[in-house]
C-alpha cells in the first residue's frame, strides 16, 4: 500500500518475527508511542547497548587505544627526566654530569615529540571513527522512524522526533569526539601516573590514593543525579524544537488569527524551560570543580609534608620527591577533567537513551516480509469481518464493521464528521491494524500481505496531498519513480489535464514550492490524483478534499477522478454530493457503525442518515 503524500520506501528495521533492529522481541503488538524503558536504564548499560548497536564506533579502537597509551605514557617522561637529572646528573658524587644531563634532555625532547604525533594521530582516528558511527546511527534512527506506524509517530511531536535523530545524536558526537578522548587519555594518565608513583614511593602513592578515593566514590554517586538532570535537558530541547517547528509550519494560521503574541509566549516558555534545565545541570557539574581542587590541594600538601619526612629518613631522594610532585599534578588533572567528562558523558548518555528510545520502539504495524503473501494484479475485492477499532487509550470508534466491496466497484463512504470514515480508510490501507476482527483483500488478510505488494496494489490519496519542494514532474513521479517525462505527459493527457499542463509556465519543470505552496489548492489535488494514476494501483482509497475550488478546476478534478477510478476498485470518503451520486454504492457510517448501504437512488428515497445528509448537501448547494 502506498500513501502517496508522504514518504519513499520503508527502510529496514524489523524482521518477519517482529523483532526490532535492537533484537528485542515485540510483546505488545498494539503498543504505540516511543519506547521509554531506556529512561530507567543505567548509564553504563545504555552506553554498552549503544555501542553494541553502533559497531562503527568500535572500528579500529585497538589502534586508537595503543596511540592513546603511547601519548599518555609520554607524559611521564618529563617527571622521570627531572628525577634522573636531579639524582644522577646534578647529584653525582664527583659534581654535575653534563653529558648525562644533555642526553636526558635530548631523550625527553624526542619523547615529547613522539607523544605529540601520537596524540594527533589518535585525534584523527577518533574523529573519523566517531563521525562514521554517528552517520550510521542517524540513518538507522531515521529509517526506524519511517518503520513506525503513523499512530506511533503521531504520539510524538514531529519536532521532538527530529531532535532525536539530530540534536540527540549530536550530543553523542560531542562525547565521542572530546569527552571520549579525554576519558581515554585520563584513564591512561591515571594508570601511568599510579604505576610510576608506586615505583618511586609506595607510601606517598597510598597517601595520594587515600585522598582521592572518597572523591571517586562521590563522583560515581553524583553521576546518577547529573544523568537525570541531563535527560531533562534533552527533553526540554525536544519541546523547544517541537514548539519552534509548529510555529513555523503554522505561521499562516498564526498570522490569520493574530496570535503571534500567544505563540511567541509558548515558544519562550519552552526556551525558558530549556534554559532552566541546562543551568541546573551545569550548576551541578560546576560544583564538582572546587571540590576536586580542594582535594588536589590537600593531596599535594600531604605529599610535600610526608615526602619531606621520608626524605629526611633517607627513603626518598630529592629527585624522586620533585618528580612525585609532577606525578601528583598528572594524577589530579584526570580527576578534574573527570567532571568535564562526566558532563559530556551524561549529555551523551541522555542523548543515547532518546535515540535508543526510537530504535527500541517496536513497529506496531509489522511487515510480514518474505513470509508474507504477494497479491496478484487485477481489480481488488475488499472484505471487513467484524472489525472493531479504538485509538490507544480511547473508546471504541468502530464497532463490528462488516462490509464486502466487489472488484471494480466505486464506493462512496459518507457520514457525519467523527463517524469513523477516515478510521475505516486507515484500516483498509493498513496504516493501523484492527483491535478486533480482520480486513481481507482478495480473500487474504491484510496482515499477511507483504508491504511491498500492499504498496503496489493499494494507493491512498489523502485530503491534503503533500507536495515536496521539487518540480511538478518530480512530485508526480513519486507515484512511480521510474516514469519518464513522456509517461507523465501521457498520464496527464489521459486524465484530461493536458490543457492545464500546457498553461503552466515551465510545464513539468514548474517548481511547486514548499508543500506545494506555489500551486492553488485545486492544482495540488490534481497533482495528487496524477501521482496516484501513475502508480497504477488496483485499489484506490480517496479521502476527498473539502477545500473549495473554482468551477473550472472542479470540472478538471472531476474528469481526472473519473479517469483515475475507471476499471479499479475505488473507495472514496465522499465530501461532495456528486461523488456519492456517481458511486455504484454508498456506505453510510454513524457513530462507528455502518447504518445504511446501497445505491444512491435507493438510499435517498428512504428516511435515514443518508437522506438527511443528502438534504443538507442539496440545501448548501442551493445557497
Ligand atoms: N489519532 C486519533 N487519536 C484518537 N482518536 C482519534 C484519532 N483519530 C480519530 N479519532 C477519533 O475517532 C473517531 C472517528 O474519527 P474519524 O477521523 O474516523 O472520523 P471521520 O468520519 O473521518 O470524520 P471527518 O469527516 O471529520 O474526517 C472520532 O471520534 C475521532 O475523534
Amino acid at each position: 500500500m502506498t500513501i502517496l503524500n508522504t514518504t519513499g520506501p520503508n527502510g529496514p528495521g524489523q524482521n518477519s518475527t517482529g523483532q526490532t533492529s535492537t533484537g528485542r522481541t515485540s510483546t505488545a503488538p498494539n503498543t504505540v508511542g516511543l519506547d521509554t524503558a531506556a529512561v530507567t536504564e543505567g548509564a553504563i548499560s545504555t552506553l554498552r547497548r549503544g555501542l553494541r548497536l553502533s559497531p562503527e564506533f568500535r572500528a579500529g579502537l585497538a589502534g586508537t587505544l595503543a596511540l592513546a597509551l603511547v601519548s599518555t605514557a609520554g607524559r611521564v617522561v618529563v617527571p622521570v627526566a627531572v628525577q634522573q637529572t636531579i639524582d644522577k646528573g646534578l647529584g653525582r658524587a664527583g659534581g654535575p654530569d653534563i653529558a648525562f644531563i644533555r642526553t636526558a634532555v635530548l631523550l625527553c625532547a624526542v619523547a615529547v615529540l613522539v607523544t605529540a604525533v601520537c596524540a594527533y594521530l589518535m585525534n584523527v582516528r577518533l574523529y573519523r571513527t566517531s563521525e562514521g558511527g554517528l552517520a550510521a546511527l542517524r540513518v538507522k534512527a531515521f529509517r526506524h522512524v519511517h518503520d513506525l506506524s503513523m499512530l506511533t509517530q503521531s504520539g510524538e511531536r514531529r519536532g521532538a522526533l527530529v531532535s532525536r535523530v539530530t540534536g540527540d545524536v549530536d550530543q553523542i558526537s560531542q562525547f565521542m569526539q572530546s569527552g571520549g578522548l579525554m576519558f581515554i587519555v585520563s584513564i591512561g594518565q591515571l594508570l601511568v601516573a599510579s604505576v610510576l608513583m608506586l615505583v618511586y614511593s609506595w607510601q606517598l602513592a597510598l597517601l595520594v590514593w587515600a585522598a582521592f578515593l572518597p572523591l571517586a566514590f562521590a563522583l560515581r554517586r553524583f553521576q546518577r543525579i547529573v544523568s537525570a538532570a541531563y535527560f531533562r535537558v534533552r527533553e526540554r530541547m525536544g519541546d523547544l524544537l517541537a514548539a519552534v517547528g509548529e510555529s513555523v509550519v503554522g505561521a499562516p494560521v498564526i498570522r490569520a488569527y493574530a496570535s503571534e503574541e500567544r505563540t511567541g509566549a509558548k515558544v519562550e516558555e519552552t526556551v525558558e524551560s530549556y534554559r532552566a534545565a541546562q543551568t541546573r545541570a551545569q550548576m551541578m557539574v560546576a560544583l564538582t570543580f572546587p571540590v576536586s581542587e580542594l582535594v588536589a590541594a590537600v593531596a599535594t600538601a600531604a605529599v610535600v609534608i610526608a615526602g619531606t619526612l621520608l626524605g629526611i629518613a633517607g627513603e626518598v631522594s630529592a629527585g624522586k620527591l620533585v618528580a612525585f610532585l609532577f606525578l601528583v599534578t598528572l594524577f589530579v588533572s584526570p580527576m578534574q577533567t573527570a567532571t568535564e567528562v562526566l558532563n559530556e558523558a551524561q549529555n551523551a548518555i541522555a542523548g543515547w537513551r532518546r535515540v535508543l528510545g526510537v530504535l527500541d520502539t517496536v513497529p506496531d504495524v509489522a511487515d510480514p516480509g518474505d513470509a508474507g503473501r504477494t497479491l496478484p494484479r487485477g481489480p481488488i475485492e475488499v472484505r471487513f469481518e467484524s472489525v472493531g477499532f479504538a485509538y490507544p487509550g480511547g473508546p471504541r470508534v468502530l464497532h463490528d464493521v462488516n462490509a464486502d466491496i466487489a472488484p471494480r466497484s466505486r464506493v462512496a463512504i459518507v457520514g457525519q464528521t467523527g463517524s469513523g470514515k477516515t478510521t475505516f480508510a486507515k484500516l483498509l490501507t493498513r496504516l493501523m491494524d484492527p483491535v478486533s476482527g480482520r480486513v481481507l483483500v482478495d480473500g487474504v488478510p491484510l496482515t499477511d500481505v507483504r508491504f511491498s505488494s500492499l504498496r503496489e496494489r493499494i494507493v491512498m490519496v489523502p485530503q491534503d496531498g503533500f507536495l515536496f519542494d521539487a518540480s511538478l514532474g518530480d512530485n508526480i513521479r513519486y507515484g512511480s519513480p521510474g516514469a519518464s517525462d513522456e509517461d507523465l505527459v501521457r498520464a496527464l493527457t489521459e486524465l484530461g489535464l493536458a490543457g492545464w499542463l500546457a498553461g503552466l509556465p515551465q510545464g513539468l519543470g514548474t517548481p511547486v514550492g514548499q508543500r506545494g505552496e506555489s500551486l492553488s489548492a485545486g492544482e495540488r489535488q490534481l497533482v495528487a490524483l496524477a501521482r496516484a494514476y501513475i502508480a497504477d494501483p488496483d485499489l484506490l482509497v480517496l479521502d476527498e478534499a473539502t477545500s473549495a475550488v473554482d468551477p473550472a478546476t472542479e470540472v478538471r478534478i472531476q474528469r481526472a477522478l473519473d479517469g483515475l477510478t475507471r476499471g479499479r476498485t475505488a473507495i472514496s470518503i465522499a465530501h461532495r454530493l456528486s461523488t456519492a451520486e456517481a458511486a455504484d454504492e454508498v456506505i453510510v457510517f454513524e457513530a462507528g457503525r455502518i447504518v445504511q448501504r446501497g445505491p444512491h437512488e435507493t438510499l435517498v428515497t428512504r428516511p435515514g442518515v443518508y437522506a438527511d445528509l443528502h438534504a443538507s448537501w442539496t440545501a448548501q448547494r442551493e445557497m
